[in-house]
């Protein structure tokens, strides 16, 4: 059967989540091409707040890598917007010039923050909180800051105003109102939450205007109708979002305040369907993920020919994400002349709880200080459940239970239809069934396999209850507690490389099948670790799995933004030739590279170079690869040294080639920087890099686990040597013991603080016998390693394959 053409703009929540139920349903129908402007593969917006908050990495929020892509034949043209659509002739053009046919297309694309029109908006250090570059804009501002003014005082706000705090930063919150979350608090519980965020730090300026945001070329502060000002040296606007419309405004779509929609999420004009938070369906534009999978679901089956119930419109309940702050609220919540309401208010306990009914009806509620009963609740809310005598006794048996009631008896008590992931909509007896029949027993597996937990997180504690709840005698809370290598299994990393070599497993398929995998392929998250452990555990036999690889590896190259990619080619020691910049620039002109830019690392970056010119690049350059992709020895950053400097103690320069020319290509967990100076006035940056040399009069200083990324972290003194060979026997030792003890993913800066800093010098430096060991193994390792490129140019059935799946993947 010929496929349709389905094409997704926007590679977001709601958009992806349309594409993953095609997917479940068996995709047969379509080849799918997604369009989103963001240079990103699809993350979890939601958890921006807990990257801010210091609760999560940025790695940790990607939802479907690369690799997603690719394994599901996928074409993704990450940082491309679509600019047009020609709904007559099926077609949408991007900025970038890419033109592609649709059969059928999906409009996900989002919505934009509300920037106030103020005088002064355009000034630096005015920034919205919407995606990955706002969060990290934030982050280093932190670094360089101290006040931080967040204007709103909604949900987003106060997560911002949580993450900024958190970040060291002071933080002021500038509410239109007289209080806070008035969209979802009513002044009661508005109160309790303002005084619990102030004893967190937080500083509030209630019922304030903005006039202007004052300041040259960077903010200095805010001024408001009142007369009174703030100073400010960062700005966070979060006063509301607004539908992303004006692509389907252009391209003739119906657009009210969001593009609008019928039950089945078709827009008017045929074969084009919107969904996510640029869709208005009868009036309604949602803001939250709960009713836009709802929606994607719909969607889903719509597009797949399955039958489906129209797509009848959300009840959104919503928490806020603030540690130490507990806040639920759904439906009705403020007092009408045709309501009642059932309240508890424990002010010794910093509980309020009130339930609000109509015509006897429940139809809404707030619960603050204690959210234990949320799903209960919002399950009531949801059916409008009549307010009986014993949902009355239950409630108010909830407030004798106070602070951190709960726990199995709650989960106990619950209907299987209940609730208990409300982003994913996934209830109680999704969960249970499972748990029971794929032998579910942990947190991570139960998301992978029912979704429940996959979004905001808040969920958590009641799948952990299920488990014990669903587990009975079996469920080991330790076990829970441990992390797996991904949902395809219980095992911990330790467990699966301890296995590994106990049970001589040396295949891939092997592993999975003789450690009881639960999926017979495994996924994006075990494929690459495995391949890692097995090449680590078996250097001789094992043979590399490229295609487990992440895609950058597999070509050898970074991909970027653009869809070209970066040619970094390794200069031992950051020290190059007139030669190699000969044939540098000649590359550079021959192949139109976009431009040359010198590295961090002390190398020159090709960039801009298309995928079909990456081998007679590499061929022309006639340098070796400088792994600037790999999750392996990456470069060794060095100082002049004594050769040149009046301050030098030690010959740098001659120490980082030695480094470089042993340990390039070496695979690790992690990538590995190295640095050598000659001096402890440190120009190489020693002090931050995986492994770092300071040349000291007489000898040499080695510092470990240093980091210069996100997570700064400076390095620690592991030993002092006096000679070449004693840096190279030492610094060989700990790349062994960090690649053998290491989990995939983990970078030295983790390790060294989970291994302790004390045990690793017993290993590596005080263990004189086991150092001999790591090095020979390091060295078995070192002798099976060639370089990628030379091996692509010099063998045309490699090249062939790589290109064969360089032309299937759009990455
Ligand atoms: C910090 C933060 C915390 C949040 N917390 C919660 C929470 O706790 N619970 C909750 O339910 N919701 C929360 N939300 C809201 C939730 O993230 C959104 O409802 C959800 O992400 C919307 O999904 P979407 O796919 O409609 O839009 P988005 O996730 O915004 O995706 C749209 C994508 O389309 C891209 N795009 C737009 N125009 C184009 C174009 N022309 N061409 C190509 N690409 C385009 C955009 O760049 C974007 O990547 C939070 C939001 C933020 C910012
Ligand atoms: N935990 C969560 O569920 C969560 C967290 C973050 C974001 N979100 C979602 O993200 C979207 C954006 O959140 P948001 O908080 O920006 O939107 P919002 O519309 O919910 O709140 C904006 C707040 O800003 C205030 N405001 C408006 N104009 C103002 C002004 N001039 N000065 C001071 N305050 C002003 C409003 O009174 C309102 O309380 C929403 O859809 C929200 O639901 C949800
Ligand atoms: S680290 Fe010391 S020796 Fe090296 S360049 Fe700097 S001052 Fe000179
Ligand atoms: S309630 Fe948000 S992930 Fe489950």
């Amino acid at each position: 059967m010929n496929k349709k053409k389905l094409v997704l703009i926007g590679n977001g929540m709601a958009g992806i989540n349309t594409i993953e139920h095609i997917l479940k349903l068996g995709n047969e129908r379509y080849d799918i091409t997604i369009f989103g402007s963001e240079p990103h593969p699809n993350y979890n917006r939601i958890l921006l707040s807990s990257v801010l908050a210091g609760n999560a990495e940025m790695d940790d929020i990607i939802l479907n890598n690369w690799n997603w892509y690719e394994e599901n034949n996928i074409r993704l043209y990450a940082g491309h917007t679509v600019n047009r659509i020609d709904t007559e002739n099926k077609l949408v053009y991007t900025d970038t010039g890419v033109c592609e046919p649709y059969d059928e297309l999906i409009i996900a694309t989002g919505s934009v923050p509300f920037i106030l029109p103020l005088p002064g908006a355009d000034r630096e250090g005015v920034i919205a909180f919407r995606d990955i570059k706002d969060c990290e804009t934030m982050m280093e501002a932190a670094k360089r800051y101290k006040k931080a003014v967040v204007i709103g005082g909604g949900l987003l706000g106060l997560e911002a105003a949580k993450g900024l705090l958190n970040l060291n930063m002071e933080v002021a919150v500038v509410h239109i109102s007289d209080y806070l979350m008035e969209r979802q608090l009513d002044s009661t519980g508005s109160e309790m939450l303002r005084a619990e965020l102030e004893r967190q730090g937080m500083k509030f300026l209630l019922s304030r205007q903005t006039e202007e945001i004052l300041g040259d070329d960077r903010v200095t502060g805010l001024r408001f109708k009142d007369g009174t000002s703030v100073e400010a040296d960062l700005v966070v606007m979060a006063v509301g979002i607004r539908p992303s419309v004006q692509l389907a405004r252009a391209s003739d779509i119906e657009v009210n305040r969001g593009i609008v929609v019928n039950d089945y999420m078709e827009t008017n004009r045929p074969h084009v369907y919107a969904v996510g938070e640029c869709a208005e369906h009868q009036g309604i534009v949602y803001g939250l993920v709960a009713p836009l999978y709802e929606q994607g679901a719909v969607l889903a089956k719509r597009l797949c020919g399955v039958e489906t119930a129209p797509y009848k419109g959300s009840v959104i309940s919503t928490k806020l994400k603030v540690s130490g702050v507990d806040v639920f609220s759904a439906g009705e919540f403020m007092d009408g002349p045709d309501t009642r309401s059932i309240r508890i208010h424990d002010e010794w306990n910093g509980v309020y709880k009130k339930v609000l009914v109509r015509n006897n009806r429940i139809i809404g509620g707030v619960l603050f200080g204690d959210t234990n009963e949320s799903s209960r609740l919002f399950q009531w809310i949801r059916n409008r459940a009549e307010m009986t005598p014993k949902i009355h006794v239950s409630l108010l048996g909830l407030a004798a239970e106070g602070n951190g009631s709960g726990g199995a008896d709650t989960v106990a008590d619950l209907d299987n239809e209940e609730i208990i992931c409300g982003c994913n909509g996934v209830s109680k007896g999704d969960i249970v069934s499972a748990i029971q029949e794929k032998g579910l027993t942990t947190v991570d597996e139960v998301k992978g396999c029912t979704g429940a937990s996959r979004s905001c997180g808040g969920c958590k504690p009641l799948v952990t209850q299920l488990l014990g709840h669903a587990l009975g005698d079996e469920f080991d809370s330790a076990g829970i507690q441990k992390e797996g290598i991904c949902p395809c299994t219980p095992l911990t990393h330790d467990e699966v490389v301890a296995a590994i070599r106990e049970k001589q497993l040396t295949h891939m398929r092997e592993v999975m099948h003789v450690l009881e995998w639960n999926t017979e392929e495994g996924c994006s998250k075990c494929r690459p670790a495995l391949n890692y452990y097995l090449g680590m555990v078996w250097p001789e036999a094992y043979a590399d799995d490229r295609n487990s690889r992440f895609v950058n590896e597999k070509v050898h190259a970074n991909i970027q933004k653009d869809g070209t990619y970066s040619v970094v080619p390794r200069m031992y020691g950051g020290v190059t030739s007139p030669e190699e910049l000969r044939r540098i620039a000649d590359v550079a002109e021959k192949y139109q590279v976009r431009m040359i830019k010198v590295t961090g690392g002390q190398r020159l970056d090709l960039l801009g170079v298309s995928k079909e010119n990456l081998p007679q690049i590499w061929e022309e350059l006639g340098m070796p690869s400088g792994y600037a992709y790999a999750k392996a020895v990456r470069t060794v950053k060095t100082c002049v040294g004594e050769t040149f400097c009046r301050f030098g103690t030690q010959d740098s320069i001659q120490m980082g080639i030695d480094m470089e020319k042993k340990y390039e290509r070496l695979n690790t967990p992690a990538k590995v920087k190295m640095a050598v100076s000659a001096c402890p006035r440190n120009c190489a940056e020693s002090g931050i890099k995986d492994l770092g040399i300071v040349g000291v009069d007489g000898g040499w200083e080695i510092f470990v686990g240093g980091n210069g990324g996100v997570n700064l972290r400076k390095g620690d003194l592991l030993c002092k040597v006096k000679t070449r060979e004693e840096v190279l026997d030492i610094t060989g030792a700990y790349l062994q013991y960090y690649r053998e003890t290491g989990q995939y993913g983990e970078r030295t800066s983790e390790w060294v603080e989970r291994m302790g800093l004390e045990h690793i010098k017993r290993v590596v430096v005080d263990d004189k016998e086991g150092r001999k060991l790591l090095l020979q193994r390091i060295d078995i390792a070192l002798a099976q390693l060639v370089d990628p490129w030379e091996e692509i140019v010099r063998d045309a059935g490699i090249r062939e394959t790589m290109f064969e799946e360089i032309k299937a993947s759009s990455l």
